[in-house]
């Protein structure tokens, strides 16, 4: 008989052609993903055989009618609890994580949806982390010409850079260097890794520190890393004041992702704190909001949040546009710092819209947050 215990999900994603296939390849040589499930959301074979590899049914690309996003979610709501069945049934060995690679056009969007929110898979799993494959050669201009390519970017818990082998000289050297400044400035949080060397790791990619299923515990502080975003922030402002450091020679990319317009121009990512708590229901109603006006604007946010219902134990929060994972209850806060933390990454929306509407709820706090109970918040 099988455990019943939560299976980390892994959502690796990047443009057609990134190179996530070769990444999969190489990570799943790794005895950290001995007991792997793997689902592929796409054309191509990959040649696995230790391993367990559930191929979605539907083909994307032939679909001829209806909303392609809901096909997918249908398609891998299917794919994942027939896994987890066969698993739990004894069909299959019991793997201990999922990891999923979706196709190269698509928005990552759906595919994070249908784990953070389906309610049968979320008895089951986590979503874990979102790795995006971006071509070190061709990452500019895939950026460029396509919006996907900045969302996929943007959603990010760790960016890996593929084909550094192709960059060679001065020029390759700036156009690493470009490259990675325009990514950074677009989600500055996540970890930047390269397939070159052996760097990209599957315990450096996997291990998002959201959540460990054996001792539920939360490395929150490392998870959130507003300290990220408060520097992109300063970048960001320092840039637009026009005082440009040109170091070690890099005049050029500097330059060139300083006059970066066309998609990157619309993202933003931003952090801020609130020492005050929030009701439970103000929680929920700024969550609301933020769905209805910003939804598919909102690309990520995260946050460790103060509930006035139990201000010792915060919720932890993550959301990929309309959709956020469930909350999660801490035991504790995770370091000393007790204010509510929140970050985003978002296109089109100022700051100050997101933070005028938290605050406002937590200024009505006195007394709010005495007529509700943890329901609505708490996982367990
Ligand atoms: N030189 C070099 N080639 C690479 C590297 N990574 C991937 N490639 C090549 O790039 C091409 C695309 O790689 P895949 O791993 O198939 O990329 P993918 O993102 O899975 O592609 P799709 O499934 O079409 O979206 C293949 O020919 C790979 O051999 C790399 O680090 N260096």
């Amino acid at each position: 008989m099988s455990d019943m215990q939560i299976l980390p999900v892994s959502v690796i994603t990047g443009f057609l052609g990134a190179g996530k296939t070769t990444l999969l390849n190489s990570l799943l040589k790794d005895p950290m993903l001995a007991n792997a499930a793997v689902i592929i959301n796409e054309f191509g074979e990959i040649g696995i055989d230790h391993l367990l590899v559930e191929r979605s049914e539907e083909n994307v690309f032939e679909m001829s009618s209806g909303c392609l996003c809901c096909t997918i979610r249908g398609d891998l709501i299917d794919t994942m609890l027939k896994l987890i069945a066969r698993r739990d049934g004894g069909e299959l060995k019991a793997f201990d994580r999922i990891i999923i690679e979706t196709t190269g056009l698509a928005d990552p969007a759906p595919v994070l949806h249908t784990v953070m929110s389906e309610p049968d898979l979320l008895k089951r799993c986590r979503l874990e982390s979102v790795i995006t494959v971006v071509d070190g050669v061709q990452g500019e201009a895939t950026l460029d010409a396509h919006a996907e390519a900045v969302k996929q970017a943007a959603v990010a818990d760790r960016l890996v850079l593929t084909k550094l082998d192709l960059l060679t000289g001065r020029e390759g050297e700036d156009a690493l260097h470009s490259l990675i400044g325009r990514l950074r400035a677009l989600n500055p949080a996540a970890r930047i890794l390269t397939t070159h060397r052996g760097e990209a790791t599957a315990a450096r990619l996997l291990n998002s520190g959201l959540y460990n299923p054996e001792t539920k515990s939360l490395d929150a502080r490392a998870w959130l890393n507003a300290e990220a975003y408060e520097a992109g922030e300063k970048r960001r402002r320092h840039r637009h004041h026009g005082h440009h450091h040109h170091d070690h020679g890099h005049e050029h990319s500097h330059d060139h992702h300083d006059d970066v317009s066309r998609h990157d121009d619309h993202i933003r990512s931003f952090t801020f704190a609130d020492d005050r708590a929030i009701s439970a229901a103000g929680l929920d109603m700024f969550l609301g909001l933020l769905q209805s006006f910003h939804g598919a604007n909102m690309l990520r946010m995260k946050g460790i949040v103060k509930v006035a219902d139990d201000p010792l134990r915060p919720v932890v929060l993550h959301g990929v546009q309309h959709i956020y994972h469930p909350p999660v209850r801490l035991a504790a806060w995770p370091d000393g710092d007790q204010r509510t933390r929140l970050v985003f990454i978002v296109k089109d929306i100022e700051k100050r819209l997101i933070e005028d509407l938290f605050k406002a709820f937590t200024d009505q706090i006195t007394g709010a947050g005495a007529f509700h109970t943890d329901k609505t918040l708490s996982l367990n």
